[in-house]
């Protein structure tokens, strides 16, 4: 997996995930009969023992398999940095294969057969399209196929574990008993380890119900158990317990926009992902080439989910923010909304356009140029048709910029042939006389004067900083008091997140520089620093990547950190496409994936749209839940323009994140997001009462958060944006392990202090929101922001509050507070 803006990370070995205690039996919509598990423990017994032995082969393939993989890796690096380019080349190709193939090996330890189905007689061939399965062979007979992370088979080729996402097992995920395709029972194994530790069972066929059947019957609890598990902080893939209506949007066709909308906890997030996952697998050389891209709302969310594509073997896309996209550049410093808002107008093209313009202007008077005893001049008539030729070229700015030079050095030479006495010349002389006064300082600096090189931060730059080119450009009076700043200062962040898509579109415009001219106009000082620091912060990243994948592959003690990262940053076939895409501005990714789809502005997605000129995406996203200011409010506004109205529409509908007693009092506050939008059903109900506490001040906030503490889980404090450092030092000087503020540490800790913002997309297994009532009224998105919050939590949410609750939270339960806080809650 790649992170753009960062080094690359390495597939991490899985650790033994969290198991969830077996959940009792629940009707949901499109699950078949069910019946609770363990009433015959002997058939049980058995059951499981014969699972278990098939499991041990599969672990006992895949070893052989990771072996197999090692001693090749081993001997393609046993043969040294020696032998021609071409030879050198050829071996580093196939370490990172293998390497690849490795990390893939490994990444598939943890459940790494989790399904089997059972076809009907006869039925199988025509159920999934393939030759054969495993288990029991025979024609007219039941067959049984296994599905695992990977597909795995023994050396004869025959099938020992089917790939999840092959279209064998697609039964699995959607047979119901209405549409059995073929199917006689579904079957989830729960793991730990290597060991099979339950069996849970639908009968698609209750007619052909054997006894040793009731002994595994338990319909959703293999779902339902993943559900009530606690948070690691990490998003987990769900592979086993894919849903139907989910898994008809992984597995829709590839090319063409399809748009997946649905309410918080609906799976839009994980089942993007496993989209990814699907594509590559069924379009692996088409995407394998141009790469897939997965953007997301913020790096803390980045690395919530960059665990879950390569425990399901893909290693190889590139996940970014948008602040992220634009190589080079780092997106970190803040600003204030209503600035973000203005710049992520869609008319910001048309201003951006206008700067470059404002910097082709010619002046109104002649242009004077000293050299030697004579002075050359280039009157305005001659500067204007040479700036029309070189608009009329239509090369972006630096290109054109020779179109322009090259006419105004003809104009010189004839001028300075004339000077020289001589009359008519030749082409020949011409060209020498015009490569004279091309090396000539004072004829260069009028040049660079008249139509200078510009990189897209010196234009931003000079644009920001000035409001007379702001009005040139098009800015209103309010506009430009908005966006003016100062220069930027060494060591201090300038861009952010809003100027990314300003640069990109900018960069459009621009075109490449030389890398000889960017070197000979010397960067200005700033962005020479800004450059140093993200070298030096890139140079880090990469050693600790390096060094990660070697002791992954066991290749630590064959090659030192250093080397294999220098071979990585080369222009090496060693380079994974993710990589490759990352550094590029210009690639073009063979699919795009766009997670909170609806927090994108217009220039976002202009940026965004570029990346993909094929338009093969997947956006996901949740109208109801847009606080950017920036943000979207219908998708056919922002989609439109690339699509012409062409994309596919689909809708999840069930919420497996939060539980119902919470959704009740979402639903409340999304009704101030819009009348008549409506919450998705929670497929679970937990009991728990949601509660609201108030206090007379915060100052009682962490002895509240200490007692709700989960073991082993982890709690969410959601804060308004203004209130945030404030309430973010108190909890952290009072709670132990509290984190305060977005970043991987806040995924890893039991307590994180978070806006809206930043738990965009997370969850918790419990959330206190505290001052809703600020929350809904400090920003123009301030229903939605608090829809967001409330919907967070996988158990618990309770509210803290000092001044009175919003009606909208009237559903919840007054709480005491503590002994000596305050008074007894109140409204
Ligand atoms: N089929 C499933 N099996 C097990 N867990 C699931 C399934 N579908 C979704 N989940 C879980 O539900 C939770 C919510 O999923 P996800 O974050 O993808 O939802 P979302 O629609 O993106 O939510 P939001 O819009 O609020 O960010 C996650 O913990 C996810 O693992």
């Amino acid at each position: 997996m790649v992170t753009a803006g960062a080094a690359p990370r390495a597939p991490t070995r899985p650790t033994s995930p969290r198991r969830a205690p077996a959940a009792g039996t629940s009707t949901g919509p499109e699950y078949p009969i069910s019946r609770e598990a363990g009433d015959r423990p002997t058939a049980r017994q058995r059951e499981l023992a014969r699972e278990q032995r098939y499991v041990s082969t599969l672990y006992a393939r895949l070893d052989e398999l990771r072996e197999r993989t090692q001693r090749r890796l081993d001997e393609v690096l046993a043969q040294g940095a020696t032998g021609t380019h071409q030879n050198r080349s050829e071996r580093d190709t196939f370490a990172a294969m293998y390497a690849g193939r490795l990390a893939s090996l490994w990444a598939v330890e943890n459940g790494l057969c989790f399904g089997r189905i059972d076809l009907a007689p006869d039925e199988h061939d025509t159920a999934t399209g393939e030759r054969n399965g495993t288990g029991t062979p025979g024609a007219g007979r039941e067959r049984t196929l296994y599905i695992g992370r990977i597909g795995l088979s023994d050396d004869d080729q025959r099938r020992l574990l089917v790939d999840w996402r092959a279209p064998a097992a697609q039964p699995f995920y959607r047979a119901t008993p209405a549409a059995p395709m073929g199917l006689r029972r579904r079957r989830h194994l729960r793991t730990r380890g290597r060991r099979v530790v339950g069996i849970d069972d639908d009968l698609l066929d209750p007619d052909t119900l054997t006894d040793a059947d009731h002994a595994t019957l338990s319909g959703e609890a293999a779902l339902l158990a993943s559900l009530a598990a606690r948070r690691t902080g990490r998003m987990r893939d769900i592979v086993a317990t894919i849903q139907a209506e989910q898994d008809r949007i992984i597995r829709d066709d590839l090319n063409g926009v399809l748009v997946v909308e649905g309410g918080p906890g609906t799976g839009k997030t994980v089942v993007a992902l496993h989209r990814a996952a699907y594509l590559l697998y069924t379009h692996r050389e088409r995407l394998e080439r141009r790469g897939v891209l997965i953007v997301g709302p913020n790096p803390t969310f980045l690395r919530y989910i960059e665990q879950v594509l390569p425990s399901l073997g893909e290693t190889d896309v590139l996940l970014s923010t948008i602040g992220e996209l634009y190589p080079g550049v780092r997106a970190e410093a803040a600003e204030e909304p209503r600035a973000a808002a203005l710049k992520g107008e869609a008319r910001m093209a048309e201003v951006i356009a206008a700067a470059v313009r404002d910097w082709q202007r010619m002046p109104d008077g002649p242009v004077e140029i000293p050299l030697g005893r004579h002075t050359l001049r280039l009157d305005r008539r001659s500067l204007e048709a040479a700036r029309q030729r070189a608009l009329r070229s239509r090369r972006p700015h630096n290109q054109a910029r020779a179109v322009l030079v090259r006419h105004l050095l003809t104009v010189l030479a004839r001028q300075a042939a004339r000077r020289l006495g001589k009359g008519l010349i030749d082409e020949t002389e011409l060209e020498d006389l015009r490569e004279e006064l091309r090396t000539e300082p004072a004829v260069r600096a009028a040049l660079n004067r008249l139509w200078p090189y510009l990189t897209p931060q010196r234009l931003l730059i000079s644009l920001y900083t000035s409001p007379e080119r702001m009005a040139r450009a098009g800015l209103a009076p309010a506009e430009r008091d908005l966006l003016l700043r100062d220069r930027p200062r060494p060591g201090e962040p300038y861009w952010t997140e809003a100027d990314v898509p300003l640069l990109d579109e900018a960069a459009e415009l621009l075109g490449e520089i030389d890398e000889a001219v960017l070197r000979a106009t010397a960067l200005a000082e700033e962005e020479a620093a800004a450059a140093r620091a993200a070298r030096d912060e890139d140079e880090r990243q990469r050693l600790a990547y390096a060094q990660e994948v070697l002791e992954l592959t066991g290749m630590a003690e064959m090659i030192d950190a250093g080397r294999f990262a220098a071979r990585h940053q080369g222009d090496e076939p060693y380079l994974t496409t993710a990589e490759r895409a990352a550094a590029d501005r210009t690639w073009a990714f063979g699919h795009v994936i766009v997670d909170e789809a609806q927090e994108l502005s217009e220039m976002a997605w202009r940026m965004v749209m570029r990346r993909c000129p094929t338009r093969s995406m997947t956006i996901v996203g949740d109208l109801a839940q847009t606080g950017s200011s920036a943000g979207a409010r219908s998708w056919a506004d922002v989609l439109d323009p690339y699509t012409a109205g062409r994309r596919r529409e689909r809708r999840l509908t069930l919420n497996y994140r939060t539980p119902a007693e919470i959704m009740a009092v979402a639903a409340d506050v999304l009704a101030l997001v819009g009348p008549g939008l409506r919450a998705p059903e929670s497929v679970r109900e937990t009991g728990a009462v949601p509660w609201a506490v108030r206090l007379d001040d915060l100052s009682g906030l962490p002895e509240i958060v200490n007692a709700e503490i989960v073991t082993d889980g982890r709690l969410g404090v959601i804060v308004p944006h203004s209130r945030a450092a404030e309430i973010g030092a108190l909890v952290a000087a009072k709670v132990e392990g509290a984190v305060a503020g977005p970043g991987a540490e806040a995924l890893d800790a039991p307590v994180a202090v978070l806006t809206v913002t930043a738990a965009k997309g997370l969850e918790f297994d419990v959330v206190i929101v505290v001052e809703p009532g600020l929350i809904l009224t400090e920003s123009p998105r301030g229903p939605s922001d608090l829809y967001v919050a409330l919907t967070r939590a996988t158990g618990g949410l309770g509210v803290v509050h000092t001044g009175p609750l919003p009606p909208a939270l009237a559903r919840l339960r007054p709480r005491e507070a503590p002994a000596g806080r305050s008074g007894p809650a109140r409204r």
